[in-house]
Formats: C-alpha cells, sequence, structure tokens
C-alpha cells in the first residue's frame, strides 16, 4: 500500500477543535474518578460469594461512575456519527481510547467497552426497529450488557467459513444447535443480548452461508457450561463463556439483516471493533512506560539506580519510540476509516492489529522486568495489562490473519502497479546497485 496514492486528507490526524474539550474532560474523569476507585472495586470483588457476580456495593461504584460520566457528557464516544452517538469521527475517538486504556474501568464508565460497542454499532446499522428499540436502546442507556458468538470450539474458527452452529427455520423459529468458546461478556448478569454467529444456508455460495441472529441469554436451551480460563484466570465476573446451544428456538424476525448476510456483518462489526482495542493498547503500553520509569528510578543496585543499569535506558527509548510508531499507525487506521469507510480502511486496521497488542505486550514485559519479581506479582497491574494484551492478539483475528490481509493487498498493488513492476525489473536487469 502506497500511501502517497491515497486522499491526501488521510494524512491529517489532528484531532478536531469540537472534540478536545472532551478529551480534557476524559482525562480528569479517569484520573480523578475512576483510577481512585478502581482499588476499592477490586478489594470489593474479593468479597464475592458467586464468581459470576457482583459483590455489594461494586455495582453501585460503576453505577455512581457511568452516572458521572453521562451527566458530563463522556457518553456513547464510539459511534462515529450516528444520531445516537456523539458524533465522534474513529479519528476523534481514537485520542479518547488512548487514556481509556490505562484504567480497566474506564470504558465501561463510558458506555464504550467490547463487546457492547461492536454489537450496538452493527444494531445500529443493521437492526430493525423493532430490534433497536429491545436490544439497542438499553445498550445505549447501559442498561443491559451484550455478548457476540462465534468462536467454536471443535473448529478453527479464526476462519469463520468453519462455523459449524446450526439455525433451521421451522415454524416461523430458527431453531439453533451448536457450541461456541471463549464468549466474552457471557458470564456478566447483567449480560442479556447475544449476536451469534450460525450456519442457516449450507447450500449457498461458500460467503452467504451464515448469518447472525439476536439470542436473549435466558432463551431455553441456552446452557452456560462455565467459564475459559485465561492465564489459568476466570476474568469474573465478566467471563469468556463456554456455552452449549441444544435445539434453541427464537422468532424468525431475530435474524440481522436477513438470511446469508452474516459475513458482511462481519465486515462492518470487525473494523471499529479491532481499532477500538488497539487505540486502548497504546494507553497501556504508555502506563507500563511510566511505572517502568517510576520504578528504575526509585531503586538501587550494584551502586546505581536501576534505570541506569545495562540497557535499562535503550529499552525505554525503544518502547517510547514503538509506542509512538504505534500511535501514528493507530491514528491514520482510524482517519482511513473516516475517510474510506470501513471496508476500504481494512487493510489499515490489520496493519494496526497485527502490530499494537505485539509491541504492547513487549513493552509491559520489559516493565515486569523492570520491576524484578514485584512485577509478576498482585501488587502491580502489569500482569492484568499484559494478559489483556495477549489476549488481544488472538481476538478479533489472530495476528497471522491480519498479516495474511495486509501481504495479500501489498501483493495485489505490486502486480497491478506497472511503474513498481517496471523498476524492479530495470534494476535487475542492468544488475546496478542504486545505493540507498
Ligand atoms: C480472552 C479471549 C476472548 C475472546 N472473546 C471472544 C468473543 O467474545 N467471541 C468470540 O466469538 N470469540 C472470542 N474469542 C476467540 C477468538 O476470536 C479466536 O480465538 C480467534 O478468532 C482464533 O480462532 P481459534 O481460536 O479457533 O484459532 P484457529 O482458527 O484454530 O487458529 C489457530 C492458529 O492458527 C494460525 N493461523 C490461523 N489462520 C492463519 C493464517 N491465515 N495464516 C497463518 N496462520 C494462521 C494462527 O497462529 C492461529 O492463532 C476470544 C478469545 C480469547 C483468548
Amino acid at each position: 500500500m502506497n500511501s502517497a496514492e491515497l486522499p491526501a486528507e488521510l494524512n491529517n490526524l489532528a484531532m478536531s477543535e469540537a472534540a478536545r474539550p472532551l478529551l480534557d474532560k476524559v482525562i480528569a474523569h479517569v484520573r480523578d474518578f475512576c483510577d481512585p476507585a478502581y482499588e476499592e472495586y477490586e478489594r470489593l470483588g474479593q468479597t464475592r460469594t458467586d464468581r459470576f457476580s457482583y459483590a455489594p456495593g461494586q455495582l453501585e461504584i460503576l453505577g455512581d461512575l457511568k452516572a458521572r460520566a453521562k451527566k458530563e457528557g463522556l457518553w456513547n464516544f464510539f459511534l462515529p456519527n450516528a444520531d445516537t452517538g456523539e458524533g465522534l469521527s474513529n479519528l476523534d475517538y481514537a485520542y479518547i481510547a488512548f487514556e481509556l486504556g490505562k484504567n480497566p474501568l474506564a470504558s465501561e464508565t463510558l458506555n464504550c467497552s467490547a463487546p457492547d460497542t461492536g454489537n450496538m454499532e452493527v444494531l445500529e446499522r443493521v437492526g430493525t426497529q423493532e430490534q433497536k428499540e429491545r436490544w439497542l436502546k438499553p445498550l445505549l442507556n447501559g442498561e443491559i450488557r451484550s455478548a457476540f458468538a462465534m468462536t467454536e470450539p471443535d473448529v478453527a474458527s479464526s476462519d469463520a467459513r468453519n462455523i459449524s452452529t446450526t439455525a433451521v427455520l421451522e415454524s416461523g423459529e430458527w431453531v439453533i444447535n451448536g457450541e461456541k468458546y471463549y464468549i466474552s461478556g457471557a458470564g456478566d448478569p447483567r449480560c442479556k443480548i447475544m449476536i451469534v454467529m450460525v450456519k442457516t444456508s449450507p447450500e449457498a455460495e461458500t460467503f452467504r452461508q451464515q448469518s447472525q441472529i439476536l439470542v436473549p441469554i435466558d432463551t431455553p436451551g441456552v446452557e452456560i457450561v462455565g467459564p475459559m480460563h485465561v492465564f489459568g484466570q476466570d476474568h469474573a465476573p465478566h467471563g469468556h463463556m463456554h456455552i452449549r446451544f441444544t435445539n434453541v428456538r427464537v422468532p424468525e424476525e431475530n435474524i440481522l439483516w436477513g438470511e446469508g448476510r452474516g459475513f458482511e456483518i462481519s465486515q462492518l462489526r470487525l473494523g471499529p471493533g479491532r481499532i477500538h482495542h488497539c487505540m486502548r493498547s497504546i494507553g497501556s503500553a504508555e502506563k507500563a512506560l511510566d511505572m517502568m520509569i517510576a520504578r528504575g528510578l526509585s531503586r538501587e543496585a550494584f551502586g546505581r539506580k536501576i534505570i541506569d543499569l545495562g540497557k535499562n535506558m535503550e529499552t525505554i527509548s525503544r518502547a517510547r519510540i514503538e509506542i509512538e510508531a504505534c500511535r501514528l499507525m493507530v491514528l491514520k487506521a482510524a482517519r482511513a476509516m473516516d475517510v474510506l469507510g470501513n471496508k476500504e480502511a481494512r487493510v489499515w486496521v490489520s496493519m494496526i492489529k497485527a502490530m499494537v497488542p505485539e509491541k504492547a505486550c513487549k513493552i509491559i514485559d520489559e516493565a515486569m522486568q523492570m520491576h524484578g519479581a514485584t512485577g509478576l506479582s498482585q501488587w502491580t497491574d502489569l500482569p492484568d495489562m499484559y494478559m489483556k494484551q495477549r489476549t488481544i492478539r488472538l481476538a478479533d483475528g489472530p495476528d497471522e490473519v491480519h498479516h495474511a490481509v495486509v501481504a495479500r493487498a501489498e501483493r495485489k498493488a505490486f502486480e497491478a502497479s506497472n511503474t513498481r513492476r517496471q523498476i524492479v525489473a530495470k534494476r535487475s536487469q542492468n544488475h546496478v546497485f542504486e545505493g540507498p
């Protein structure tokens, strides 16, 4: 992909003047309210009797933060240019999401957390009036939560053509049978609705076989088998659940956008969803860098501050350089979505999805190292931060799939460009080394 061939406006990465005051408010909200509340929220969570419930006080903390954010107009930023959102562009939202990545509660307090954001965007774009009234409205109000169920334990789900959960139309109802796992958020008692990827049309051409169907989580036949673990943790009460569907019946009109349109809907949801994760990854890497420096300055070994030992200063330099490179890439991908549209921008989105969480993992890993044993302990957020970034290297598609998207586009562009091909051919003919 050659930037020079794309619209010049793609290079304007500045935040709009209109959004700047919102960013200042978000920074203050995270610093003054989410950061102080998080420790108490976590402490209360340790007294839960049932892992997939909330301890007394936990929901009140979240509720207070949400009410405060809503009152300040910090709500539903993620819906770009939609009537129901704040009308922020993806680019403006990126600046805000960088800040949200610094505190685990922050996104939810602004009603901007996954998987609800992707689900709301889908409902907003393709939902019927009835579907919007029943599910989008309470989601936009932050009254309920939701899940997205695609991945299955028995097939390689990074290729959605493999999805084998079936939905068969019988007497005006879809009858769903199959198994899903790692369904994030389905453990939360506030989760009321799932968007489920199913195979409805096995005879249709490959990309028209799948559909997405709304399934209320309390529908008979939906069995939450239990939580899948990430590095041994269940992430309660959110959870990444293993779910079995046995003769689950939902009305015919619960299908989204019509039969066979599952892939098209995936294209819509994965752009913004993927990019939000990457935006928050930058915030997380920034936080790790600050922690790394603070720790390196606060302790001494072998007669010097830890920051001055070995190549630790270079580690800090590399982290800063990588964060800045990633930040620019994320801004550019966000801008590409605004200028070119989600579909056209998919290569930019894949570029950052393949690069940013990997770099963030590395920076957090270095921060853990600089902390010594404490870095791996419950006394810092670093292990949680690492786990989250490591997860993103799989969730919304493994790194390799995104590399394949980028490489395919690059190869196609090369093959289509006479100029590029001719220059290479000429150089190799002459065997001339032209220098850098
Ligand atoms: C914590 C967590 C939360 C998740 N939340 C959700 C959720 O809410 N809903 C949901 O539906 N899913 C969720 N997932 C699942 C996630 O989306 C899948 O794990 C991912 O899409 C990969 O599918 P798979 O696990 O079946 O891996 P597979 O498809 O079996 O792939 C395995 C490996 O094969 C390799 N591979 C695959 N394709 C290529 C390629 N083109 N080129 C080179 N190598 C390749 C990669 O190394 C890949 O990791 C979550 C996963 C985790 C870990």
